[in-house]
């Protein structure tokens, strides 16, 4: 196969932004373009406000694209079919979220923005291609793939599929990039299969030691991340589950996790109690494994993957309840502070995240909330509670946003801690504690506070996980 020099993302987004700037910085002499539909994303990506915050990606998105220390090799572009075109290799990073309608709907990937790519690399490509479905997608996608390759693609192009999943985390992204645990790369067994993952292999394998990348059978690859992302989630509603026996009894999740986690074969990560975990992929993938399962008539295995979310929705509202048991059983009229909105910190992605069911639930008890997040707008919170089926006249009417956490604690009856961002633990709890309604009450759902040290301070707190040990 002759050398790389073109390669093509589909979809400028959390996955294929940072993936395709990364790997154009290790591969100066490849030219690597990200194109999207969006033409206000593109612009973004072209401009020093790049579309999603991610520490650290913007200095490696300005030395691959603005050509000032070396020749320029990363592309954002509108011109999704001319780059196909140009392209010997093309990544499909477009979203799969779960359906909303139709069948398998709130479970099944929509997999329309994953056929629509496939059918323009299709209709688009006038010479051998190799297609790599980077999207997290259901076992066997590859097969349908086939079909409408075969179906459309040009007569004598010919095209070769591989699975090479991302497991970049967001608020990391750039740091998973450099240094992954492992690349995934699958494809069929055949002689032109094994040859385009070795042509991949050998583009990571610019900066991911030899080692690091596993390659296995296309099916493997593709089940491999919906067990990953599923192995993961199961871990943190395990922990959440656990949480839960703790606040009844006075055990503390913290010191659970702690001396399980110890033991080599369990491992320390991923076992950090909270509110509930949340982001795009999480939710999406687990429903996406348990839908999997149902159709392959395995229903007990399906049965099982769901209490992985329903563990974490029950989490969630767990969690409301006891703050409105805590403000002896009525929040209406008082104002309760959110600290965070996103789904976890460093990121100001908000998708899923365990803040929105929470608002949601306050709204409804007709609490005053008031939210400070230091990266998500105030347009995302609305369009989020909008999209959650809250009324847009009582976000309007219940809801406000602050410019610092001082502000949003003055006057309030509680603070509940929503995302771990630094900003919102290392405030002036004293100041805090003086500038609140009395009795002054912190709910921390991410177990960041020192609550020791704050109910010294004269607040009654509240946390994912501890109950009371007398
Ligand atoms: N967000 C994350 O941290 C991770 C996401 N993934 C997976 O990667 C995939 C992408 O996820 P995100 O990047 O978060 O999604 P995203 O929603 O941020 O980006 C997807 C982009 O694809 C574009 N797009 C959709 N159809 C298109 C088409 N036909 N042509 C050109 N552009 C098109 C959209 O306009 C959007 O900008 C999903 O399957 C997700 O499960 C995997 C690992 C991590
Ligand atoms: O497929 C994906 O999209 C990605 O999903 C997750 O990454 P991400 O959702 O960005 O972030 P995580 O750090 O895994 O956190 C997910 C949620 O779980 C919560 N969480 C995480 C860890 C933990 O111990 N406890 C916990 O409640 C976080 O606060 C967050 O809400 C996986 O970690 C990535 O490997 C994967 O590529």
């Amino acid at each position: 196969m002759s050398p790389v020099k073109s390669v093509c993302f589909i979809g400028a987004g959390f996955v294929g932004g940072p993936s395709g700037a990364v790997l154009a910085l290790k591969n100066p002499d490849v030219e690597v373009s990200v194109v999207d539909l969006s033409e206000n994303r593109i612009a973004a990506w072209n401009s020093d406000a790049l579309p999603i915050y991610e520490p650290g990606l913007l200095p490696v998105v300005k030395e691959a694209r603005d050509a000032e220390t070396r020749p320029q090799n990363l592309f954002f572009t509108t011109d999704v079919r001319g780059t196909i075109k140009r392209a010997d290799i093309v990544f499909i990073c477009v979203n799969t979220p779960t359906k909303t309608a139709g069948i398998g709907a709130g479970k099944a990937p929509n997999m329309a923005y994953f056929e629509s790519a496939t059918r323009m690399i299709a209709a688009e490509a006038e010479k051998d291609t190799i297609i790599v479905e980077k999207s997290t997608v259901p076992c066997r996608t590859a097969a349908n793939m086939r079909e409408i390759l075969k179906a459309i693609g040009k007569p004598g192009v010919n095209f070769e599929i591989l699975s090479n999943p991302e497991f970049l985390a967001e608020g990391t992204a750039v740091a998973d990039l450099m240094r992954p645990d492992r690349i995934l790369i699958g494809s069929m067994q055949t002689p032109s299969g094994l040859e385009a993952a070795e042509v991949l292999a050998n583009l990571y394998g610019s900066w991911v030691p030899k080692e690091n990348i596993l390659k296995t059978n296309i099916w493997s690859s593709e089940l491999a991340k919906l067990a990953a992302n599923a192995l993961l989630a199961q871990r943190i509603s395990s922990i959440n589950a656990l949480s839960a026996i703790c606040e009844a009894t006075g055990a503390d999740v913290g010191e659970i996790a702690y001396a399980a986690g110890l033991d080599s074969r369990i491992g320390s990560r991923m076992l950090q109690a909270s509110v509930g975990f949340g982001g795009s992929c999480f939710r999406k993938d687990v429903l996406n494994l348990s839908y999997m399962a149902e159709t392959l008539h395995l229903p007990e295995v399906a049965a099982y993957w769901q209490s992985v979310v329903a563990i974490n929705e029950w989490q969630k509202s767990r969690f409301t309840k006891r703050i409105i048991s805590a403000l002896y059983g009525t929040l209406t009229g008082k104002k309760i502070a959110v600290y965070g909105f996103s789904y976890k910190k460093n990121t100001a992605d908000t998708r899923e995240s365990a803040a929105i069911s929470v608002v949601k639930d306050l709204i409804a008890e007709q609490a005053k909330v008031c939210i400070y997040d230091p990266q998500v707008t105030k347009a995302q919170i609305w369009e989020e509670l909008d999209i959650s089926g809250c009324h847009i006249d009582d976000v309007e009417k219940f809801v406000t946003i602050a410019k610092n956490p001082y502000d949003c604690a003055s006057d309030s009856h509680a603070v509940v801690v929503l995302t771990e961002w630094d900003d919102c633990r290392q405030v002036d709890w004293e100041q805090i504690f003086d500038i609140m309604e009395r009795p002054a009450f912190v709910f921390d759902g991410r177990r960041v506070i020192d609550a020791g040290k704050l109910q010294r301070l004269g607040f009654h707190v509240e946390s994912i996980g501890r109950g009371n040990p007398f």
